[in-house]
């Protein structure tokens, strides 16, 4: 192992992910010796191929919608007329600079730390392998290698010219049809898109519903949504088998029937290999799916780990707040440790599905006294005059009086959250909620409606 100075450092990040970048980028502010280091691009998935990406796709695939709700609500606009050039522009210039992490590498270096481009694996405590250079760490060792696409074990399948986030996020012209494996947040999210820019969707969900994570109700109201926009939904119904002709795919699936589609999307849900960054070197079971960690994010001695390789949630803003609780950790800085009670989520389909803490079926399973009250957006004011598809139900600890989770369906649902994400995590008694003055016509009023339905 070396030893010399170059190769010795008091924090060695692998996996440069939200979380990593922000350890990596804030340590080496602190004043420590930091080696970053990332395989891949400086920043991950989120910056790349996931979240601002694919944001950016619904944006447009959004105002495409918006514009043909005209009819109906003031007039015409005439043909609307999609261009996914526009899109995938943007995507290049804007998002991504073409795929290029330059300005995310000088803004860590500039901050001090040193980075190197490859593939880390620990060795042992204290001990990093980076493509056969030794390096050594003599505070610790963060890894944030995050998740890949996970490719479902169907025959077939990976011998086709399949899709993952990455191709559906780099492609500059759009295919006819698109079959997509998965109704999750990826597949509900990109599906919409697509279905927006002309392309023939259908969507394959083997669970018995879409978003079969989040509140049932959200999911029967987003099956309607994406019908409504062209898309064919089969759920409860899983892919037996995959082929590739050459210039289309076929899907049969395991009712026996079959689908056609020019392209082929993965979106059944993301895989972490913690053996793989040698985590089982430190005591991680060779076969764990996640790197378990303490609520200080400790994976042992001397390891930390954020980001979805966790388990704790797959999300940019559970990295980040984990790189948090590990830089005070490090740091030896005083704080909170990490909790998750409150963990919130929103799916950017149209309507949005923002939800925090416990669905219903959760709360059922893990509390003596559930009420719930649920209230259809259209009930509401706001809802009505918009014209909006969608819900707010809240999910109560009826014998502590607090909210223990919440589904925020609607435009803006993400947004509308926020009020009820803080009532969650400050676990804010339901008579202060119900006694406070709720803005009108708004759509967050609604809140007042579901929680005066707890029942
Ligand atoms: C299409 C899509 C849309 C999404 N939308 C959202 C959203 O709207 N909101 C949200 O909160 N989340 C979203 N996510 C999830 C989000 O992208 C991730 O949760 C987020 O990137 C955090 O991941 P992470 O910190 O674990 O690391 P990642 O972003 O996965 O990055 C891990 C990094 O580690 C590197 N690496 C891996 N192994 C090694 C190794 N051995 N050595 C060196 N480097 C290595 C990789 O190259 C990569 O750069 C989306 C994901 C996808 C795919
Ligand atoms: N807006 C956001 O915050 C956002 C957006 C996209 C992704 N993400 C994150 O990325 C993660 C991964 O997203 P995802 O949609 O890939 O995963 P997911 O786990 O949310 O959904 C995957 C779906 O695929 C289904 N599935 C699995 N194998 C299948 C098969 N063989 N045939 C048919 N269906 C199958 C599963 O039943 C599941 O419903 C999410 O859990 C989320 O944490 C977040």
């Amino acid at each position: 192992m070396a030893t010399d100075s170059n190769h010795t450092f008091d924090v060695i990040v692998i996996g440069l992910g939200p979380g990593g970048e922000h350890v990596a980028g804030s340590l080496a502010e602190r004043g420590l010796r930091v080696l970053g280091v990332d395989r891949g691009l400086v920043g991950g998935e989120c910056p790349y191929w996931g979240c601002i990406p694919s944001k950016m796709m619904i944006r447009a695939a959004d105002a495409l919608a918006e514009a043909r709700r005209v009819e109906g609500l003031a007039g015409s606009v005439g043909e609307v007329s999609p261009d996914w050039s526009v899109v995938a522009k943007r995507i290049r210039d804007e998002a991504t600079d073409n795929w290029d992490d330059r300005v995310a590498v000088d803004r860590l270096t500039g901050k001090g730390a040193t980075f190197v481009r490859g593939t880390g694996r620990i060795a042992g405590p204290g001990r990093v392998d980076v493509d056969g250079t030794a390096y050594t760490a003599t505070k610790g060792i963060v890894v944030n290698t995050g998740t890949t696409a996970a490719v479902p074990p169907v025959e077939g399948l990976r011998d086709t010219p399949y899709w993952t986030n990455h191709e559906i996020i780099e492609a500059t012209e759009l295919p006819a049809s698109l079959i997509v494996l998965g109704g999750g947040a990826i597949g509900c999210e990109l599906s919409q898109v697509m279905a927006r820019f002309g392309v023939e969707v259908t969507v394959v969900e083997a669970a018995d519903r879409i978003l079969a994570l989040e509140e049932p109700e959200a999911s029967a109201a987003l099956h309607k949504a994406l019908e409504a926009d062209g898309i064919t939904v089969r759920q409860g119904v899983g892919a037996d088998k995959v082929a590739h002709d050459g210039s289309a795919f076929t899907v049969t699936l395991a009712d026996g029937s079959t689908l056609s589609a020019e392209r082929l999307l993965v979106a059944a849900g993301r895989r972490a290999d913690p053996a793989a960054v040698g985590l089982d070197t430190v005591g991680v079971a060779q076969d764990s799916r996640t790197a378990p960690v303490d609520d200080r994010c400790r994976v042992s001695d001397g390891v930390w780990a954020v980001g979805d390789i966790t388990g704790k949630g797959a999300f940019t803003h559970v990295s980040m707040y984990q790189a948090g609780v590990v830089i005070r950790d490090v740091l030896g800085d005083d704080g909170p440790p990490a909790e998750y009670a409150a963990l919130p989520r929103v799916t950017f389909t149209d309507p949005e599905v923002g939800a925090v803490g416990m669905t219903e079926a959760q709360a059922r399973e893990r509390l003596g006294n559930v009420q719930v009250g649920l209230t259809p957006l259209g009930e509401t004011t706001r809802g009505w005059i918009a014209r909006a598809d969608g819900l707010i139900k809240v999910v109560a600890d009826a014998d502590r009086g607090v909210l223990v989770g919440a589904t925020t369906m609607g435009p803006a649902g993400g947004e509308v959250l926020g009020a009820l994400a803080v009532a969650v995590h400050g676990e804010v008694p339901i008579e202060r909620l119900t006694s406070m003055i709720y803005a009108y016509p708004t759509l967050h009023r609604g809140i007042e409606d579901a929680l005066g339905r707890l029942a």
